[in-house]
């Protein structure tokens, strides 16, 4: 979950540690080309090189996914994000084959998903890797109930059996008391709620989610966001999630896979993108983001001066935004500490925080992020060396930093 827009506290009940969990998908030179001998494009280099209209009238066929790789690793929510027309759909469908790929692997659990049977991939539908998509698909003469057992029905779940664990999934999503109405009964965030705790009750490894909010207004929406977050710190499920909304994929996604014309741009942390941008698309893509919001104070701190300077002062944490630090130095009139575990890895004070929110200076985001196709590179990110403080210092204080703001992007 992205630390630093999230607008919910800190997970409790939350294992999962997705940097460095193994990847459940995993996805290799993915391509997916619709039309007439579709197979023969991925192989053929000089029809790949052609624009997408010169493709179409020499061959009939469109590319929606060319050469994509990735993968999802356990517990984190991967946000696969585009304009309309980018590939997102058809990318997230083929991972269950909803829609055949022409070429690549595809993998989950170390599985070959293009060399499952019919039996098998009915199996990864239902059990492994549920959809929720945009139109829930309720059935409306069934009761909200009867709707959340209906996989399990499927699954061949004895009634009183489904039941019991129907009602456990709808009061998990917030639905108590609504049971036995019927969807007409019911308004659209609710239903959207209905369709989640459809998907959740089957007890998938992964849930997949196609644009399911985008038909919400926007308070509801965000309920919603806020509860896939809420779900998501309870269980640590493994969530994909397709938004062609920057400010949504910036607030629930772990990491963000960017994709334009087919391709994947750029694939990072929300604070990678916004940060530090794999190409002119990326950078014009996330131009208005509210940096301050996304961005954490490694990527404004400097290493302590003196031991003194590392002694004393505010603290926050290294993943406080630097709304956040903003706040905390304003308060004490003087920088801030960034403090790990108790330990003062580095400075942040008001000259450098203004200048990442004006867009100036050099970013120091930890960690690369992965660019796919032709795109140019950024310079390789660099990371503030931390000061090294004779003795530990004590825990912080609360300080600005251990709350998350409201109002973020
Ligand atoms: N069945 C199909 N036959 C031919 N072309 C298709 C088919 N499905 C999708 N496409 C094309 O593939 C490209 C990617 O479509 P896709 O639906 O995956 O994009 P998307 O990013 O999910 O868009 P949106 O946000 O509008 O749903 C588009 O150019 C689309 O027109």
């Amino acid at each position: 979950m992205s630390t630093a827009t999230s607008a919910t506290p800190q997970p409790s009940g939350t294992t999962a540690d997705p940097e460095g969990s193994p990847p459940v998908f995993s996805v290799d030179g993915l391509w997916k080309v619709f039309g007439p001998k579709a197979d023969r494009v991925p192989a053929d280099p000089g029809l790949t090189a052609l624009d997408p209209a010169e493709l179409r009238s020499r061959t009939g066929c469109t590319v929606a996914v060319r050469d994509v790789s990735f993968d999802v690793r356990k517990g984190e929510v991967f946000v696969v994000m585009g304009l309309s027309g980018s590939g997102k759909s058809t990318l997230v469908r083929c991972l269950t084959r909803l829609i055949e790929p022409t070429a690549g692997s595809i993998s989950i659990d170390g599985e070959d998903v293009r060399a499952m049977d019919k039996a098998r991939l009915r199996e990864l539908r239902r059990h492994r890797a549920a959809m929720v998509f945009q139109h829930f698909g309720l059935l409306p003469h069934r009761t909200v109930l009867d709707n959340v057992a209906y996989g399990l029905e499927i699954q061949g779940m004895g009634r009183a059996q489904r039941r019991a664990k129907a009602a456990e999934v709808v009061a998990k999503v917030g639905l108590e008391g609504m049971e036995q109405r019927r969807p007409a009964q019911l308004s659209g965030g609710q239903r959207q709620r209905v369709g989640l705790a459809r998907a959740l009750a089957v007890d998938p490894q992964v849930l997949l989610f196609d644009e399911p909010f985008s038909a919400l207004d926007p308070l509801i929406r965000r309920d919603m966001q806020e509860e896939v977050i809420r779900l998501h710190h309870e269980e640590g499920r493994t969530m994909v999630f397709i938004t062609h909304d920057l400010s949504e994929a910036l607030r629930l996604g772990d990491r963000i896979a960017l994709m334009r014309d087919g391709r994947v741009v750029q694939l990072g942390t929300p604070e990678e993108i916004v940060g530090s941008p794999a190409d002119d698309y990326v950078r014009d893509f996330v131009r208005d983001v509210p940096r301050e919001q996304v961005l954490t104070v490694r990527t404004a701190m400097r290493p302590a001066s003196s031991a003194d300077e590392a002694g004393s002062g505010p603290a926050v944490r290294p993943d406080a935004t630097v709304s956040e630090a903003i706040e905390a130095v304003a308060r004490a009139g003087s920088p801030a500490r960034v403090l790990d575990q108790g330990r003062c890895v580095g400075i942040v004070d008001s000259a450098a925080l203004l200048s990442v929110v004006a867009g100036t200076g050099t970013l120091a985001v930890t960690g690369p992020s992965t660019v796919t196709g032709p795109s140019t590179v950024t310079e390789p990110s660099t990371v503030t060396e931390p000061f090294a403080a004779p003795e530990p210092s004590p825990a912080p204080e609360p300080s600005a930093g251990t709350e998350r703001p409201e109002g973020a992007v």
